[in-house]
């Protein structure tokens, strides 16, 4: 297999090298380098006591945490930093990937007393890097998660009111932007990886820019902004927030790029090729990180890598293979950070959630598929689809920014270099290819009308219109003048897609609201059911039992319910192949989605689980743009767009009789159009339920 891949031409592959082109910044060189940082480096007046005692309490324990944090390019520009963001409210900084940025940034900036004034928040795309940064950045102040230190996602909050630096998913920002649109908690805000343009992150760059102009009118304290990446477009954000860039000099552990002569159709089949080389020729310590583009995939490999690992003899104690995931329950997603016994190698099987911000301990060797599951949204279908794409240059230095961070790695990618050079540079902001109802509900609950609203790239009006339309089928705005209803604002509170808001805003008219509290939680969590194991037959077996002829949804409620009952979770879900992590997070999303609604006072009563037809029609006020008909030649035509689609084989209804119409959770598109979570229904409930249907075909 070696002999298919070639060392990239420069040998050695400087990440920030391939963006050096794009680059106009003006280059950021410390006056003061290394020198170590001194009590006078800051005003000890304005030194917080938190952090003295801190220091003082952990001293002796530090040492070897602080020799890694001196040793990073990011160190020797605090001076600079602080200087700069002392003269600018808003600073644009690019660095290298493990340069220091994410986890050394909001610390100068707490030792520089920013933190007296107010909390210091840094935004993630995902959870799973807000937790583990967060984790790391107590451990290096030696506070306990929650004190100095914490972090905040959906559905957990690790902060206490000791807390002064925050990290959190852009999501979380953006909730609390709708209770206080100045965010007065805050005294700098920094928006990390910035170059992922997430929805949430493009909208919060407006939002922060205008709370930080208001504060000023009103003589408020001032809000910092700092904006943070290895490989943003720095001067389209420069252009938009009126200021220049700067770069943070300096190079981490080098990584060597190795690219497939010519591109691996089967890009599968040349990862684990390239794994089982690297598990021959490189030392056992150095572990093996592989991008893949989702689940599926991910399972399928994993489970092939395991038996192979046994074939092979190398002893299944020297191979631990671990997944990583967005559906995957939070506790198995952290599971890879930790170390592995010694001569055992650490192999990462990952999506694209693993690409920015996080260090896996250990990881030297990457191998890059060099695709991705992107979401794309067809406002004319009004139908949002994942398909698999090529990823972005951007994306193929952040996959490579993931070894070479505690130690030299190396990046295998199994495409060619002639071919990455056809990747765009940068992906296209998921506010171009995204379903913005819920970003226009959450800005018309803000206050803020979505076409008015000064955005870094404006979303397309079609986008905005066909938001506009699913809002108003949900009864969350009356249009002309646009204005939020109380549904709207209620829904606005759930941290749920307003699609999933609606089902339990309705759910209490249809006497089934314990039944949709449960089911909203499981779909929240997805994947409770274990398929992919080397006794796939015991737990087909084992599912079968919870199996409800009317669809996925209601077999998932029977397994929540069941759950719920059990007394021995832990052996119950062991013997019916499901996952116990999946389903106590499911559980968590229940209890507080309890909470909300019991805020608002909406009736917790039940349908006792046995008129399913409540729960069936309670599920098309939300879902009601997700129906499909079945057409003579087999095949079933969505409603919304008229797209032809399959039941997905993970469906209980794959394979059994067709029902005529049906309604589906997802649609995602593979080699054809699958539909996922599908559940019958009547067509004839449609007119009943939503009398504004009135054109739904027979
Ligand atoms: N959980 C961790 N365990 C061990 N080392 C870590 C951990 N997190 C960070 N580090 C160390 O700190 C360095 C800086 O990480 P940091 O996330 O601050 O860099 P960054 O510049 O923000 O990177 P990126 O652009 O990739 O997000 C890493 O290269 C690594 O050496």
């Amino acid at each position: 297999m070696e002999s298919k891949y070639l060392i990239n031409s420069n040998g050695s592959a400087g990440i920030s090298s391939a963006f050096a082109v794009k680059r106009k910044l003006e280059p950021m060189k410390e006056q003061n380098a290394i020198k170590k940082p001194t009590n006078n480096n800051f005003n000890q007046q304005q030194k917080p006591n938190l952090y003295k005692n801190v220091l003082a309490a952990n001293s002796n324990k530090r040492s070897s945490i602080d020799q890694e944090r001196r040793s990073l390019p990011v160190y020797n520009c605090r001076q600079r930093i602080l200087k700069e963001l002392e003269a600018n409210d808003t600073l644009l900084i690019m660095g290298e990937t493990g340069s220091g940025k994410t986890t050394q940034i909001p610390q100068f900036l707490l030792q520089a007393g920013y933190a007296n004034g107010g909390i210091i928040g840094i935004t993630q795309p995902r959870r799973v890097a807000a937790i583990t940064i967060a984790k790391r950045v107590a451990q290096e102040l030696a506070t306990g998660i929650g004190e100095t230190v914490g972090y905040t996602v959906r559905f957990e909050d690790a902060t206490t009111e000791r807390t002064r630096i925050r990290y959190m998913t852009d999501g979380i920002l953006l909730r609390e932007a709708i209770g206080d649109r100045l965010l007065r908690k805050y005294s700098a805000i920094m928006l990390d990886e910035a170059h992922e343009r997430t929805v949430n992150a493009d909208v919060l760059f407006g939002i922060v820019k205008q709370a930080q102009l208001e504060r000023a009118k009103q003589r408020l304290p001032k809000l910092k902004i700092i904006i943070t990446s290895a490989t943003m477009d720095i001067d389209h954000f420069g252009q938009y927030f009126g200021v220049r860039g700067m770069y943070l000099e300096g190079r981490t552990h080098p990584v060597r790029v190795l690219h497939a002569k010519d591109s691996q159709e089967d890009y599968i089949h040349a990862a684990l090729v390239t794994l089982f080389d690297i598990h021959r020729h490189e030392p056992i310590n150095h572990d093996v990180l592989i991008f893949l583009t989702g689940q599926e995939e991910i399972e399928a490999l994993a489970q092939q890598i395991r038996q192979l690992a046994r074939i092979n003899n190398t002893g299944p104690s020297d191979v631990r293979v671990f997944t990583l995931y967005a559906q995957l329950a939070q506790g198995k997603q952290l599971e890879c950070f930790l170390p592995v016994p010694a001569n055992t190698r650490k192999i990462v099987l990952a999506t694209n959630i693993a690409e920015t911000s996080i260090t896996i301990p250990g990881i030297r060797c990457v191998i890059d598929c060099g695709y991705v599951k992107e979401k794309s949204f067809n406002p004319g279908t009004g139908l949002e689809l994942l398909k698999t794409v090529r990823i972005s240059q951007a994306q193929a230095w952040q996959r490579c920014g993931r070894a070479g961070r505690d130690a030299p790695g190396k990046c295998y990618r199994t495409y060619s270099k002639a071919s990455m050079e056809q990747f765009r540079s940068t992906s296209l902001p998921e506010i171009l290819r995204s379903n913005l109802t819920s970003t226009v509900l959450q800005l018309l609950a803000l206050g803020i009308d979505c076409s008015n609203f000064d955005f870094i790239d404006a979303p397309p009006p079609e986008g905005i219109s066909s938001a506009h339309r699913a809002l108003e089928q949900l009864g969350a705005i009356k249009p002309a003048p646009l204005v939020i209803t109380t549904t709207g604002r209620w829904m606005a509170q759930f941290p749920l897609d307003p699609r999933y808001a609606k089902l339990l805003l309705s759910a209490p008219s249809f006497g089934c609201m314990e039944e949709m509290l449960s089911l909203v939680a499981a779909l929240s969590s997805d994947n409770v059911f274990i398929g992919h194991t080397d006794k796939s037959e015991l737990a087909a077996l084992a599912h079968a039992k919870f199996q409800s002829k009317h669809g996925d949804h209601l077999t998932l409620l029977n397994v929540f319910s069941t759950f719920q009952k059990t007394e021995k979770p832990k052996i119950w879900c062991h013997d019916n192949f499901l996952n116990i992590r999946n389903l106590t997070y499911a559980r968590n999303v229940r209890n507080q989605l309890a909470e909300i609604s019991g805020r608002l006072n909406l009736a917790i009563n039940s349908c006792g689980g046995d008129n399913v037809d409540a729960v069936k029609k309670c599920l098309l006020t939300g879902l009601f743009e997700n129906i499909a008909l079945l057409q003579k030649e087999g095949h079933y035509l969505t409603v919304s767009g008229r797209v032809k689609a399959k039941i997905h084989p993970s469906s209980v209804l794959h394979g059994k009789y067709k029902p005529q119409c049906i309604l589906f959770t997802e649609m995602v598109q593979t080699e054809h159009n699958f539909l996922r979570q599908v559940t019958e229904i009547s067509s004839e409930w449609v007119e009943e339920v939503l009398p504004a249907m009135k054109s739904f075909p027979k």
